[in-house]
């Protein structure tokens, strides 16, 4: 089982905000620009003076969580955050407006008063979904996007779509006509693919001819886990660039009468940029590391050594040109003299197209150690200290607080938070478990010490 399980903690609550030092506190409310800054901490008062091994800390624009599940019921009251995208795979499914408001009024009502939380309400496509109901979402001002889980593809997602060309195109239609974006499980359910190229299939056979008929439409792809999905968001970032480029030559007059598949874009959890799959077998089964999408080899996740920036820029230029000839082959050979650390690497060059979406997705102790374990990792408490720690084995601190901070908000059109959050250099470890009033459960990392302790910023 995982290692040193040692120290409880109580979950954190939202009532634990916004002073809270709870490392989990880092998630909350919202608001503009910011400052990165990387400097020797002045010891402003005594407990500054008193955490000894704090040498460094940045400050930070206060993230948002693009990708969170927060369950209902007592999982809700136990682990709700800050400005998030909330996920509708509850049973039964937010399928409707109606169910999404009352969702959302459920969530607000497990705040204390005074919270500034916002929650960013989503639909749960089915077969059955209507663009009537894309119009209510719409009109709402409350629901905020739309979520694809391919039917059986993971929790509570059988009610999901069975055929997206076939029996869901008018309601994305109507979701580009209402600019609704599409929040995508990218993974095809066919039991003759292979758990681990369900990513792959996904991109071949729903994605890209969904980008190629649907070019307007907003899609997200949550939670990458390979190169495959690396390469399919830096093909359309380069078409984007390239038409756009060749429109604005004296070939083309007006290049915004073009439709650019420049709308595409990916979240990024913290165990598929430090997980690869060895962690569900290391030392035996080990239920805490199970997650679907599941956690992939090691060249599409991060490696001991830092990511090749190198490679990663070279990479990016030939998919540009690859998206021109559309030459499948050329992508596969390129994967093949640039393997590994494809997601770190992508994610801490400072492109735009991705952020911060944990994923992190609760279930109960008991529920992940039994002889049919859930999937989700419970990463909330741990995701910043873990994203900190990406961003400095790679040397690329300074782009940090673009992927937790900037990178979401922009690429939704929605204003940056304004408040600020402290990262300290500070060893702090992590709970084996954190109680809630009917059970535990086991974060991301247990047991282990982390070297980012995030808190809000509250002095100087
Ligand atoms: O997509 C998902 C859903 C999540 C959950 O538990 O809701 N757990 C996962 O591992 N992946």
């Amino acid at each position: 089982m995982q290692a040193a399980a040692t120290t409880t903690t109580t979950i954190p609550t939202v009532s634990a905000h916004p002073r809270a030092k709870s490392p989990s506190a880092f998630f909350l409310r919202s608001s503009v620009p910011c400052r990165v800054s990387f400097r020797a901490a002045p010891l402003p008062n005594l407990r500054a003076t008193a955490m000894a091994a704090m040498s460094q800390q940045l400050i930070i624009t206060r993230p948002d969580d693009w990708h969170l599940h927060v369950r209902d019921g007592e999982v809700l009251e136990a682990v709700l955050p800050h400005r998030a995208i909330i996920m509708p795979n509850l049973k039964p499914p937010v399928t409707t407006t109606a169910r999404a408001v009352e969702y959302r009024e459920e969530i607000m009502k497990a705040l204390p008063p005074g919270t500034s939380f916002l929650p960013l309400m989503t639909l749960y496509l089915t077969d059955n979904t209507s663009p009537e109901e894309i119009k209510l979402a719409r009109e709402s001002g409350v629901v905020f996007a739309v979520k694809l889980y391919p039917a059986g593809a993971t929790t509570n997602s059988q009610d999901g779509v069975t055929d997206v060309f076939g029996k869901c195109f008018p309601v994305l239609e109507e979701m580009v006509r209402q600019e609704m974006p599409l929040l995508v499980h990218g993974e095809v359910t066919d039991p003759h693919v292979d758990t681990f190229d369900r990513e792959k299939v996904f991109i071949d056979r729903i994605l890209a001819p969904l980008v190629q008929k649907l070019p307007q439409l907003k899609i997200v792809m949550e939670h990458i886990t390979t190169m495959d999905a690396v390469n399919f968001i830096e093909s359309c970032e380069g078409a984007a660039l390239l038409l756009q480029w060749l429109c604005t030559s004296a070939l083309f007059y007006d290049y915004n009468t073009f439709i650019f598949p420049g709308h595409v874009a990916a979240t990024v959890t913290p165990q598929h940029l430090l997980l690869n799959r060895n962690a569900l077998f290391q030392g035996g089964l080990q239920p805490h590391n199970y997650c679907l999408p599941v956690l992939k080899r090691e060249t599409h996740s991060m490696s001991q050594s830092p990511p090749n920036k190198k490679c990663y820029q070279l990479l990016q230029m030939h998919n540009h040109i690859y998206f021109v000839l559309m030459n499948n082959t050329l992508i596969n050979c390129l994967s093949t003299f640039y393997p590994g650390q494809a997601i770190a690497s992508a994610v801490t060059s400072g492109s735009k197209r991705y952020f911060l979406g944990t994923d992190s997705a609760p279930h109960d102790k008991k529920n992940k150690e039994r002889s049919c374990g859930c999937a989700g990792i419970y990463s909330a408490p741990v995701a910043l200290s873990l994203y900190a720690k990406v961003f400095e084995e790679a040397g690329a601190l300074d782009k940090l607080e673009a992927f937790t901070s900037f990178n979401g908000p922009d690429f939704y059109g929605l204003p940056r938070n304004n408040s600020k959050i402290v990262l300290r250099k500070s060893a702090w470890k992590v709970p084996a478990t954190y109680r809630y009033s009917s059970g535990e459960i086991v974060p991301m990392s247990t047991g282990s010490t982390l070297e980012w302790l995030p808190s809000d910023q509250t002095e100087e």
